[in-house]
């Protein structure tokens, strides 16, 4: 995902607001003089008084429809019908996955489902709500977004419509999430070969008609093989609109949610995990500092290149005590099919550890909690991160598959693996330490994955009541943790259990 500064004010010195006046914006420019976009708007005036004028554009295009207006159908069966041709979408892609790859794989799909006549609000361009979708709905490609009706345009991230011979805006779709510490403020940069100058235009008649514009956030991972997701954040209007530079074609659009919609919180995990996970700080003003969400561990070169490692039983791991993976971590290894979080966990500040993590629902002892993702490092690396703890409170303990150090050993030349969260992990690395934890950890064997190197999968050890702290022991040995440099580190333990020895090592 491309990450860029987090810019929410509208403030900000570098982009002063902007006002155009409609001598460099009218039909006649546009359509008989020939006169290209990008000429037109390198005429905006900087800090002029007058306001912004709404733009005319003689396109033929269809009419715009009001996504608010009654419908025949009612809202819940279409909402039926979009889960039923998104469903329809995927399996379509699942059956077609080994003839096409790519872009050309969703291409082809909504191709077909547009000869069966199968897409929603088919033609039409809605202003405002789309019947059937609701905020927070996810979507796998930019193609179901067209053929549901949130966002008719495939090449390009700001669609419009002409109502009243004027161009407005009717959604955009962005990458740059980092953009939204507060999801009620959206600062749209319209950078980039897929912004129009035609969405441009729309957006800047927008902010004079105060349409609604539906906002669709795209999480691209690069990393962790994740993919791509689409998130429908709500409606919105344009508040302001900032010019960059004089004369050039970057603007800043700051768009505001409109009230009386399904409230929505941010999930951190992009929509990659099926619950979404929020963040809450009623401590302080601090924010979750940046990592990359991943949703499975990022394994070191060597894994790949050294065909002795890697799980490679016969019999798949049946017989624990034959087995040898099973014999290193003292016949512990567990097969477990899915790692699909189940409980709505939240991420919430707490008064002395930093982050920790509960659950907004009772969980009984025993189910899954999720699992610890981040990057397996090697013993060197690990002994940097210890370096580097002291740093902040928020900095990362490689832990060690299973927590103990007899367990995971000869993988890499060097010896064990660890996992670091810092930089890519999931709500695990969150999980704070307890001397009298309620969460215990499993070795697994991955059904899935290649090569199966063990992964840590972390369980209820008694029956959690709503809104308590997850916690795990850590098992660090005390006055044996030491830094790169040989020197013994110790660290006090906050965790307020009655037996709490109050060293965290
Ligand atoms: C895996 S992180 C847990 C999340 C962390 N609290 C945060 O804010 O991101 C581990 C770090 O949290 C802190 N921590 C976890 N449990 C603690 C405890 N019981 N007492 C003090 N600090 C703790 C330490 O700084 C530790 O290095």
């Amino acid at each position: 995902m491309t990450k860029t500064k987090p810019s929410s004010s509208t403030t900000n010195p570098k982009h002063k607001p902007f006002q155009v006046s409609n001598r460099n914006f009218n039909e006649r420019a546009l359509l008989f003089k020939n006169v290209s976009t990008r000429r037109l708007l390198s005429k905006v005036q900087s800090n002029t008084e007058t306001p912004i004028k709404k733009l005319h554009l003689k396109r033929r295009c269809e009419d715009a429809t009001s996504g608010n207006m009654p419908s025949l159908t009612s809202d819940d069966s279409r909402r039926k019908k979009v889960k039923t041709t998104l469903g329809n979408f995927r399996a379509l892609c699942g059956k077609l996955g080994n003839e096409f790859t790519g872009d050309a794989l969703p291409i082809k799909v909504s191709g077909i489902l547009r000869q069966r006549g199968k897409f929603i609000h088919d033609g039409k361009k809605i202003i405002g709500k789309v019947s059937g979708i609701e905020v927070g709905d996810k979507f796998l490609y930019w193609q179901e977004l067209n053929v549901v009706g949130l966002h008719r345009q495939n090449l390009s991230l700001i669609d419009h419509v002409l109502k009243n011979q004027n161009l407005i805006a009717t959604s955009v779709v962005s990458c740059h999430f980092d953009d939204m510490d507060d999801t009620n403020v959206f600062v749209y940069t319209g950078e980039g070969s897929k912004v129009s100058n035609f969405g441009k235009l729309a957006l800047m008649n927008s902010y004079h008609v105060k349409n609604p514009i539906r906002v669709i956030i795209n999480f691209n991972s690069k990393n962790g093989g994740d993919g791509e997701v689409y998130c429908y954040y709500g409606l919105y209007k344009v508040e302001s609109i900032w010019k960059k530079k004089k004369g050039k074609l970057d603007f800043k659009f700051c768009l505001l949610r409109l009230p009386d919609q399904k409230s929505f919180v941010k999930d951190i995990s992009n929509g990659k995990e099926a619950i979404p996970i929020c963040v809450v700080n009623h401590i302080d003003s601090g924010k979750v500092p940046y990592f990359q969400y991943i949703t499975r561990n990022i394994y070191p070169e060597c894994v790949f290149n050294d065909s002795s490692v890697g799980h490679k039983c016969a019999d798949q791991c049946s017989d624990s005590l034959k087995c040898s993976c099973a014999l290193k971590s003292g016949g512990k290894i567990t097969r477990v099919k899915k790692n699909e979080i189940k409980f709505k966990l939240q991420i919430f500040k707490t008064k002395a550890k930093g982050w920790g993590v509960r659950s907004e629902n009772a969980i009984p002892s025993g189910n899954f909690i999720c699992e610890y993702i981040g990057e397996i490092i090697e013993d060197e690396e690990a002994l940097k991160i210890v370096d580097d703890d002291d740093k902040e409170m928020s900095s990362y303990q490689p832990v060690e598959a299973s927590g103990s150090k007899e367990v995971i050993d000869d993988r890499c030349d060097s010896g064990r693996f660890n996992i670091d969260a810092a930089k890519y992990g999931n709500v695990g690395r969150f999980i704070n330490h307890s001397c009298s934890p309620n969460l215990f950890a499993r070795n697994v064997l991955y059904d899935d994955d290649v090569p199966r190197i063990p992964q840590i999968m972390l369980y209820a050890a008694e029956n959690i009541p709503s809104m308590k702290e997850l916690t795990l022991d850590y098992n660090y040995k005390i006055n044996q943790v030491t830094d790169s440099n040989g020197n013994l580190k110790t660290k006090v333990c906050y965790c307020e259990a009655s037996a709490c020895i109050h060293r965290l090592y």
